[in-house]
């Protein structure tokens, strides 16, 4: 008890009331307290410069601090022939051409929008992660494709600020085609950082990059018919509410046409966002249902084909690639110069919102008819309930917007378009990738 009312005495009870012991013992405690103190404290200064020193000094190639990817692997960069590659892909090759950034360029729509800028003369210079969230040799076979057409991809994450300023200070783009994103609307319930890594701080990262380049390009990026949520009112107007987002993947993409509008009111960037309505064709992506379900009937698999209540139809307003990119390209055309400069906001800036869909909606089970036919396989089918997964009834887009002012108009039905991407898949697969192109 008496130690410890002596231990109590020898803290302070109020700024300049320590008590000074004057036995020799506490003294010499005393000038060993201090001097540990002082050790203490010039260690810390010490591996406090070392710190500094590693953080501040600039690195060549600097890793992307990726917490949520699970595949990224390190990139490369830099160096003048790699800056030689970057301006040579980018090169504006006919009369009155648009120089372009692809985020995503080796994704199922940045490999095809790509191809399209490159083939009418357009400078075109791609970049993308190549991560894992689907098989990557299928990213690497577009990128070999779009290397056989002249469009080079730069191989970096759009969260890299270092990297972005780079390609900005190599090249003075006029547009960004934003395409790079976590798509999916079911795997937001297995990973739902990478939506708000790649969606959010990656839309951020580059929206910093485009208001601090000179000149400011003009951004159009892709959005997405999930912000529409549980809208019930039919067929979707960009006028209805989209404050009702039923997964995480729609309520970043919500999120994402925010954002993009805060960039335009304080910097005087030109953003256009594009609403699209499930696309699909060759080259698409192996997470989405009429890919899987064409592997899974070819391999005598069962699959499951979703109802709502009461045996209730789902329903998508699947949108053929070529459609998509003739919207793409539109909206690039028409896209109006940003206006700022040196990161300040000289006037207002245009921004635009527009659903590219086909305005007709298929029953899920009607796809997979057509997938039958195709493949002269019938499918092992299982009905089950809509899963509580983000998925939403149907989706059905208004598109007269789109079609007053980009001169939007699909042409392709889903009977067409699944035969295209029926021949595609079988000579990709069968040829062992070879035969494809
Ligand atoms: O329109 C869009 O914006 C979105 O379109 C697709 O999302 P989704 O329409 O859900 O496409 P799929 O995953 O291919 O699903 C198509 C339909 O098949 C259904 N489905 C899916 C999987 C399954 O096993 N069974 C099944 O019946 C889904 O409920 C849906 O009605 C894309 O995956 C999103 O990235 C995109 O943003």
């Amino acid at each position: 008890m008496l130690k410890h009312m002596s231990y109590l005495d020898n803290i302070p009870s109020a700024p300049g009331k320590f008590k000074m012991d004057k036995s020799p013992y506490v003294h010499n405690k005393l000038r060993w307290h201090s001097s540990l103190m002082k050790l203490t404290f010039w260690s810390f200064i010490f591996l406090a410069l070392i710190f500094i020193f590693f953080y501040r000094s600039p690195s060549p190639n600097p890793l992307p601090q990726d917490p949520s990817r699970r595949s990224l692997g390190t990139y490369n960069w830099g160096g003048p022939a790699w800056e030689k590659r970057v301006r040579s892909s980018a090169r504006i090759r006919s009369h009155d051409g648009i120089s372009v950034l692809v985020t995503g360029a080796a994704g199922f729509v940045g490999t095809h929008v790509s191809t399209a800028l490159k083939r009418r003369g357009d400078g075109v210079l791609g970049l993308d992660n190549f991560n894992d969230y689907y098989d990557p040799s299928l990213k690497r076979a577009r990128q070999a494709l779009l290397d056989r057409s002249g469009v080079f991809i730069v191989e970096g994450d759009i969260n890299d600020s270092t990297l972005l300023s780079k390609l900005f200070e190599v090249v003075a783009f006029t547009h960004v085609m934003h395409l790079a994103a976590q798509a999916g609307v079911r795997y937001a319930l297995e990973n739902p950082s990478s939506y708000v890594h790649s969606n959010i701080a990656g839309l951020v990262s580059l929206l910093e990059a485009c208001k601090s380049a000179n000149p400011q390009p003009a951004i159009v990026w892709a959005s997405s018919s999930s912000v529409y949520g549980l809208n019930s009112k039919v067929p979707f107007s960009e006028k209805d509410r989209t404050d009702q987002p039923a997964s995480l993947y729609a309520a970043t993409k919500k999120a994402g046409e925010e954002i993009a509008h805060t960039y335009n009111h304080i910097y005087g960037l030109s953003l256009t966002a594009l609403r699209f309505f499930t696309v699909y064709g060759p080259w698409g992506r192996p997470d989405m249902a009429y890919f899987f379900f064409t592997r899974d009937i070819l391999k005598g698999k069962t699959i499951s084909i979703f109802e709502a209540a009461n045996h209730g139809t789902v329903a998508r307003d699947f949108t053929y690639i070529d459609d998509i990119v003739k919207g793409c390209l539109a909206a690039l055309d028409t896209a109006e110069k940003s206006t700022g400069t040196g990161g300040k906001k000289k006037g207002p800036a245009q921004f635009r919102i527009y659903n590219l869909g086909n305005t007709s909606p298929v029953p899920v089970s009607d796809l997979v008819s057509i997938l039958e036919r195709l493949l002269k396989v019938n499918a092992k089918r299982k009905v089950i309930k809509l899963p509580q997964n983000g998925d939403v009834r149907f989706t059905h887009a208004n598109i007269s917007l789109a079609q007053r002012e980009l001169g939007y108009k699909p042409s392709t039905d889903l009977q067409t378009g699944l035969k295209k991407f029926v021949r595609w898949y079988l000579s990709y697969y069968s040829g062992e990738k070879k035969a494809a192109g």
